[in-house]
């Protein structure tokens, strides 16, 4: 995990992603476990970086001032979920994970998503407040 000496307070609403970096994913093979780490609004701590070298040959040495990845500020919506016994219908349905191709399927994706015999409730969302 890399310091990064900085600290910020984004005001409400917001969040910080921190994103990796291209070039050092190419050149390196460095990515961030996490990607994208998420900065919560309230957060003061350091903002901090957990990178992984997923060269098998080469080590990788960072220096003060390296930039070792990029922070996209973003508004964030807030939800309330509501239970609901059905949701409402969608061109894409329950298709996911390699469902429209271009790469092997994946075993069981097209499956329902179970856990402990019962399907997940049905929940959607809409904006805090409204
Ligand atoms: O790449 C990252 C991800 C997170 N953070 C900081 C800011 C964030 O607000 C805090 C908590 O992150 P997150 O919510 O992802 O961690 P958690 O594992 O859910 O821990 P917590 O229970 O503290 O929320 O850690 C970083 O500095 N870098």
């Amino acid at each position: 995990m890399l310091p990064t000496g900085v600290s910020i307070a984004l005001p409400d609403g917001y969040a910080a992603f921190v994103h990796p970096r291209s070039g050092l994913a190419a050149r390196c093979g460095v990515a961030l476990v996490n990607a994208p780490g998420t900065v919560d609004a309230g957060y003061r701590g350091e903002i901090k970086v957990i990178v992984v070298n997923l060269d098998p040959r080469e080590s990788v040495r960072f220096e003060r001032f390296d930039r070792i990845a990029q922070l996209v500020v973003q508004q964030v919506e807030k939800v309330r979920f509501h239970e609901v016994a059905e949701l409402p219908g969608s061109a894409r349905a329950e298709g996911g994970f390699g469902s429209t191709g271009g790469h092997a399927s994946v075993d069981g994706a097209e499956g329902q998503i179970t856990h402990g015999g019962n399907s997940y409730a049905s929940v959607v969302s809409d904006r805090e407040g409204q």
